[in-house]
């Protein structure tokens, strides 16, 4: 099953970058640009990746993302992350980053869009790997920064095949970001947010109401609400969900806690994907394998769930028929 699910063409929807930067090439990113960490090892760092909430993890993502300070940082990050996955069997990936992570350390907009795009140039012509790039919006600062960052983002709009909502989501909720979401919505660019990971299932019908978003990230609080669960069920807007992050979140206590099972009873469309694999325990293709180990699904779930994630993704019609095809051949 292994090999199988290996060979399965898989599409990542979730992929925060700056968390799929492993200790190692922090650790020589960190001597190129003379930044100090506060670790002496690697394995130092990953004895340190144990994380009891969302916010104690997001702490240690900052820091390790001071790192990344030029284009040619932002392209090896990527490139490193993209060759791991084309290995794992993903076909197409959906990046995300949060530019006012770099804004705030001096880090001009123009790097992460120019050396993540770069990344996924180069993805696209060594493995035929496709890409799509979300441009996200820290949930946790203000509003008006972040639609400072959407004005800014004006000469890279061609780039952009989403806007995003992330960090932390406790006290935070998706109407904040409403006229900033409303002004994305006019410029014609495609909208996700994460909501219901740590907060309420009030905040997924909030996100699709006032934000007007066409995926939900996670929403693995939606069974706390049968409204929110019968509102999913008959839209089919997609959830993007990632069991290891959960786990390791704490937003479930294992696996065969995790709330996946019930959902797909409920007819809630579903996909697997990686959040923030350096942390988290692994990429997609790990997710895909502990469903496996805790679920014991069958090859028709796992064709359903990889069918799900290639009919939502931002690529051209062209391409999802030819995933399609290959997929109804596994
Ligand atoms: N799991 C997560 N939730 C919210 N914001 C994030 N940023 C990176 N990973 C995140
Ligand atoms: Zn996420």
């Amino acid at each position: 099953m292994k090999t199988w699910l290996r060979e399965l063409p898989k599409v990542e929807l979730h992929l925060h970058i700056e968390g799929s930067l492993e200790p190692e090439l922090m650790f020589s990113l960190a001597a190129r640009n003379n930044v100090s960490l506060p670790y002496a090892t690697v394995d130092e760092v990953r004895a340190a990746y144990d994380f009891s909430d969302l916010q104690s993890f997001l702490n240690l993502y900052y820091q390790g993302m001071r790192v990344l300070r030029t284009d040619q940082d932002f392209h090896d990050l990527a490139m490193a992350y993209l060759e791991r996955a084309q290995a794992e069997g993903v076909v197409h990936v959906e990046l995300s980053f949060d530019p006012q992570a770099h804004l705030s350390r001096g880090v001009e907009l123009a790097v992460p869009f120019e050396g993540l795009t770069r990344a996924m140039r180069d993805a696209k012509r060594r493995w035929g790997m496709t890409s799509a790039l979300i441009m996200s919006f820290l949930r946790d600062r203000d509003a008006g920064e972040a639609m400072d960052v959407l004005e800014k983002a004006a000469p890279y709009y061609e780039l952009i095949d989403a806007v995003g909502l992330d960090s932390a989501e406790m006290g935070n909720p998706p109407a904040k970001f409403a006229a900033v979401f409303e002004r994305a919505k006019a410029l014609g660019i495609p909208r996700v947010a994460h909501a219901g990971e740590e907060g309420p299932a009030a905040y997924i019908s909030e996100a699709l109401d006032v934000l007007d978003i066409c995926r939900v990230d996670h929403g693995v609080a939606c069974l706390e609400d049968a409204e929110v669960v019968a509102r999913l069920r008959e839209s089919q807007i997609p959830l993007t969900v990632c069991p290891l992050s959960n786990v390791r979140l704490k937003v479930v206590q294992a696996m065969t806690d995790h709330p996946l099972p019930a959902m797909l009873e409920q007819g809630v469309k579903v996909t697997l994907n990686s959040d923030d694999p350096a942390y988290f325990g692994g990429g997609v293709l790990e997710n895909y394998i502990a469903c496996f180990e805790a679920f014991d699904w069958d090859r028709d779930l796992f064709r359903q769930l990889a069918g799900n994630a290639i009919e939502v993704a931002f690529m051209p019609e062209e391409r999802r028929s030819e995933l399609l095809a290959r997929l109804s051949a596994c």
